[in-house]
């Protein structure tokens, strides 16, 4: 079943014309652009910085209304809807960014963070608030004695699993992940990706991977579209993308994959 889908996407930036916007320049971040995800899927989105990933990302989480084109969430178009009802499909649909500590209030605790989302959908009591935020912070390995940290006191890894864990507290059925850990090394890296693998078998959920790095998406990604300019050049499955890119900009991005074993690039 299709969980999302963006028919004929398209997304202007800026004016032509205008007094004050003269010598403003019009950026079409998304041009015309379909897309479909099925319940349960990886998606990986690939393409250089400014090809419009994250502004497709906003696009399909309802953040920002397209200039035209419409979106669907679980066959229901939503691309007029209004903040107020937005609400309920909000809540299953979520985000997890490059930079946690960022997006997260530093006067708040972990358990605050986590609970916010809880409290905004209805979970007035505190106490059962506390239960979901501490079975929340066991889903993403976080030892409960954090709960009443402050965010800079964690390490950057930690930093990341609050903010999967805030992602999650809803129990959503979507996360778009927004480069989430291009700023961990290598090991963190890879036990944040199994992290997300073992919450989507526990939760069932699907998962919109935004990245510049093909390698890792070919890894967890049922299937891969390669953004350039605002368009999908190419969509592929994961398992095929390494050696059967079709499209020039594609194989561009896969000559910078640095790969140990020169047999990837047989075919290039
Ligand atoms: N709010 C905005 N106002 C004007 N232009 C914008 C705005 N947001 C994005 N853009 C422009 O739209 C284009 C696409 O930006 P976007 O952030 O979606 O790309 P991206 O692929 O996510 O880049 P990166 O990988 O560097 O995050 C860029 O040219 C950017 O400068």
């Amino acid at each position: 079943m299709k969980l999302l889908e963006a028919v004929g996407l398209s997304q202007t930036y800026g004016w032509e014309m205008g007094w004050f916007t003269r010598n403003a320049k019009r950026v079409q971040a998304v041009n015309n652009l379909s897309l479909t995800l099925e319940e349960g899927e990886n998606l990986g989105l690939v393409g250089e910085s400014g090809c419009g990933k994250s502004t497709l990302a906003r696009l399909l989480l309802g953040l920002a209304k397209p200039s035209s084109g419409r979106v669907l969430y679980r066959s229901t178009d939503f691309t007029d809807w209004s903040l107020s009802e937005m609400r309920m499909i909000r809540s299953k649909m979520q985000m997890v960014f490059q930079n946690s500590l960022a997006s997260f209030n530093p006067r708040f605790t972990v358990e605050q963070i986590i609970g916010e989302p809880l409290r905004n959908y209805g979970v007035r009591n505190a106490e059962i608030r506390r239960a979901k935020v501490a079975e929340t912070l066991e889903l993403v390995g976080l030892e409960g004695r954090h709960i009443h940290r402050y965010p800079h006191e964690l390490s950057g890894g930690q930093q990341q699993r609050v903010g999967i864990a805030r992602a999650i507290a809803l129990r959503p059925e979507l996360i778009v992940c927004d480069e989430p850990f291009s700023s961990l090394d290598v090991t963190l890296r890879k036990q944040m990706m199994d992290l997300l693998q073992e919450l989507k078998l526990e939760l069932g959920l699907s998962y919109v991977f935004i990245t510049h790095d093909l390698s890792v998406v070919s890894r967890f990604c049922d299937s891969v579209a390669v953004m350039y300019h605002g368009e999908i050049v190419e969509k592929q499955s994961g398992a095929n993308i390494m050696q059967q890119a079709d499209h020039p900009y594609t194989r561009t991005l896969l000559a910078s994959v640095p790969v140990q074993d020169p047999r990837l690039r047989k075919n290039f």
